[in-house]
């Protein structure tokens, strides 16, 4: 099989090698297309790989008939539309490890340069001018960093500037005291930051919360001649707050690596002297560009071929031990989920799952996930996938209850799904047998032991003499030959139910006559 992948913004040659070497990629290099013609050709593609430029937006996204997985090379995915890749079922991965160190680094390099204007003295000495007055500086040491967003690279920055002799202080919202106290910093509310530092660096990525989150209320409790560094995300500081901060003298220094639109030629804030710049230059090293690059281009090579990834940026991900324990249910936990979407009619209201057991013990969103793919892929079609599955399944409003118990009787696991219909509760129960494989062992309240594979029927009948053949009977009329049987009751006479494992597939319509005998109340085909 031939997968063709578009990689449309620079990537480091050496870090798309594991690409070049996996068999069946056809990789194309396009870094010129417009966003038409991009929109034009992504048809074709089964994978796109972009860093921060190339914007992925909904309509790129609705075009990718074949698009399978989109990898960013690199951290910030808010050049990619999450909403549309996820409600058409395309993973979106990133490499949110491989650029941490440069970005602190280069955190740190605008940091120095901008209390040493730096380049404001290259720039005056290239026109000419030994002027060494211009450019008194300040020192960092015991001045305060004030930190917002203690992430990856904010905390790499806070290691650094303590090296700096710097005080820190840094707010996130999932920094505790404690947490503080072990890395040396202080911590407080995002005021308390802004409030105490000479030095404020912001490390978060552009959400709704972020956005202009340094705006003119928050320049106004700063310290006067506080310095800002922005090697995050445009748009985390309100660009034409800063201005009028720097203007009059609020702010004593700015240095940018991102801006509210990219790319750009001219730029009011480059107008001032306070103001040094770079242009998206944070994760731009050897280094991390390879390694970004080696980091995406192993995920969708894994995922193409079937496997797992390691930076799912739409799916919840599970650790490496966790996926061990609970992937042999994968295959069950769908095939209960197809098996209800048979058995079940009406319109869907709710779906039950019950783990119970040892694999109840683990995170199993993903063997939820699978289920529902199971259930609704009946009516949705094949478009239906992980990480589609539970957002179609929000949208139609039907909601979803996991329930765990780490007890079960009988069986060392069990996951029990209920389907609430408007016309019912319908459930199954499933199993892995040691060694055997996995069974269906419950259906509805009755017990039985069914392979889940191939063509079964469902036949529900009166307990009594007679019933069997009548079905054999009947069946063998179609020529439907059946390969296994399982009968189960709840008490002597009283309703049972018939799971046959038949030759070839039958739909409902084909086994209508059933229900038309003596006794016998449901048939329906299910497929697995
Ligand atoms: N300039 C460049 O070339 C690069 C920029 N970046 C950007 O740097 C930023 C940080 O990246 P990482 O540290 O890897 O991300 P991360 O996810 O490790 O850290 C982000 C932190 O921000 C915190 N946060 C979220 N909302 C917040 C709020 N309202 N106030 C304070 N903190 C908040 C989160 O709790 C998290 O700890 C991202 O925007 C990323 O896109 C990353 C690499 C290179
Ligand atoms: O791809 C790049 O160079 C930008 C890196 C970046 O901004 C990120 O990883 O969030």
């Amino acid at each position: 099989m031939t997968f063709n992948i578009l990689i449309s913004d620079p990537l480091s040659e050496e870090g798309i090698y594991p690409l070049r070497q996996a068999e069946g990629m056809n990789i194309v290099i396009d870094t010129n297309s417009t966003p038409e013609e991009l929109a034009m050709k992504i048809g074709d593609y089964d994978a796109l790989l972009v860093r921060s430029q190339t914007q992925v937006t909904r309509e790129i996204i609705e075009k990718g008939t074949n698009l399978k997985i989109i990898g960013r090379a690199g951290v910030g995915v808010d050049n990619i539309d999450l909403d549309a890749a996820t409600e058409r079922g395309i993973i979106v991965v990133n490499a949110p490890d491989g650029n941490t160190n440069s970005a602190a680094e280069h955190t740190m390099a605008m940091l120095m340069s901008m209390a040493r204007k730096i380049p404001q003295a290259f720039n005056s000495l290239k026109n000419q001018q030994w002027d060494r007055k211009a450019f008194i500086g300040v020192e960092l040491k015991n001045k305060t960093l004030g930190v917002v967003g203690l992430g990856r690279i904010g905390a790499e920055v806070a290691a650094r500037a303590k090296g700096q002799r710097m005080n820190v202080i840094a707010y996130d919202p999932f920094l505790t005291e404690e947490k503080a106290r072990k890395l040396g910093i202080d911590f407080g509310s995002v005021e308390d930051v802004l409030k105490a530092a000479d030095f404020i660096t912001v490390h978060t990525p552009l959400l709704k919360e972020t956005r202009h989150l340094i705006n003119k209320e928050a320049f106004e409790i700063m310290k006067d001649g506080v310095q800002i560094i922005n090697c995050a995300r445009g748009g985390i500081i309100d660009e034409d707050a800063l201005y009028d901060a720097i203007v009059s003298k609020k702010v004593a220094g700015a240095a940018l690596d991102v801006f509210e639109q990219e790319p750009f030629l001219d730029h009011k804030l480059l107008t001032l002297p306070e103001v040094i710049a770079t242009p998206h230059l944070g994760a731009s090293t050897f280094e991390a560009q390879e390694s970004v690059a080696v980091d995406v281009s192993i995920d969708v090579v894994s995922f193409l071929n079937g496997g797992l990834v390691q930076n799912p940026v739409n799916l919840h991900s599970v650790s490496k031990e966790v996926m061990l324990k609970i992937a042999p249910f994968f295959d069950l936990s769908e095939k209960l989920g197809a098996f209800l979407s048979s058995l079940s009619d009406g319109v869907i209201e709710e779906v039950n799952i019950f783990y119970s057991g040892e694999v109840a013990t683990n995170d199993v969103r993903p063997l939820t996930r699978n289920t529902l793919k199971g259930l609704l892929k009946r009516n949705l079609g094949d478009h239906v996938n992980d990480v589609n599955a539970k957002f179609l399944a929000d949208r139609i409003g039907i909601k979803v209850v996991e329930n765990k118990s780490s007890t079960t009787k009988g069986f060392l696991n069990l996951l029990t799904v209920e389907v609430k219909t408007t016309n019912g509760v319908r459930r199954v129960a499933g199993t892995l047998l040691n060694g055997m494989g996995a069974r269906i062992v419950k259906v509805d309240d009755y017990p039985v032991d069914v392979v889940p594979e191939g063509h079964l029927l469902y036949i529900k009948h009166k307990d009594q003499p007679g019933a069997i053949g009548r079905v054999g009977t009947l069946l063998a009329k179609e020529n439907i030959n059946i390969a296994a049987m399982q009968v189960g009751r709840t008490i002597i006479g009283g309703e049972a139910i018939m799971m046959l494992t038949i030759d070839k597939y039958v739909d409902n319509y084909d086994v209508k006559d059933l229900v038309e005998l003596d006794d016998i109340y449901e048939a329906i085909a299910i497929d697995l």
